[in-house]
């Protein structure tokens, strides 16, 4: 990430929908915190979401932040979005992260 600036950090329990189930799962191999980051990439400018487990640093998001995204500010602490494969949920450790990461994450679709 040497050309990528971390635009803001916050602490959540990273999920995906699973469709068939009908029920939210961790995103990595393990429930658990998670320092979710959203980077710019200036040169191209380029953002995505990256996750790694506090515990093992196991990264458990990577996707980009595509023109149009929706952020969707479910509860004050649990936001989520779509891609083309997947539904994303952060369930931020405090009301705090979790605005600092929306604030970060509109600025960076109202960029694109
Ligand atoms: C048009 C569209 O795509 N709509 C999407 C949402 C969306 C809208 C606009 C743009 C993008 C998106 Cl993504 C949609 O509605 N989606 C996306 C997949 C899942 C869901 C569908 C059904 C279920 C019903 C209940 C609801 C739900 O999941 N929660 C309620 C609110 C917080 C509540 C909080 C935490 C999580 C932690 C585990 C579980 C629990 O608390 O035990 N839980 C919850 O229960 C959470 N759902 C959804 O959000």
């Amino acid at each position: 990430m040497s050309n990528e600036l971390s635009l803001t950090s916050g602490r959540a329990n990273v999920m995906v929908y699973d469709d068939v189930n009908k029920k939210w799962v961790p995103a990595g191999t393990t429930n658990g915190f998670a320092k979710v980051h959203i980077y710019h990439h200036v040169v191209n400018n380029t953002y995505r979401v990256v996750g790694r487990k506090l515990q093992d640093q196991e990264v458990v998001i990577n996707c980009a932040i595509l023109k149009g995204l929706k952020y969707n500010q479910a509860t004050p602490t649990f936001h989520q979005w779509r891609d083309n494969k997947r539904v994303y949920g952060l369930s931020f450790s405090s009301v705090d992260d979790a605005n600092s990461f929306a604030n970060t994450m509109l600025r960076a679709i109202d960029n694109l």
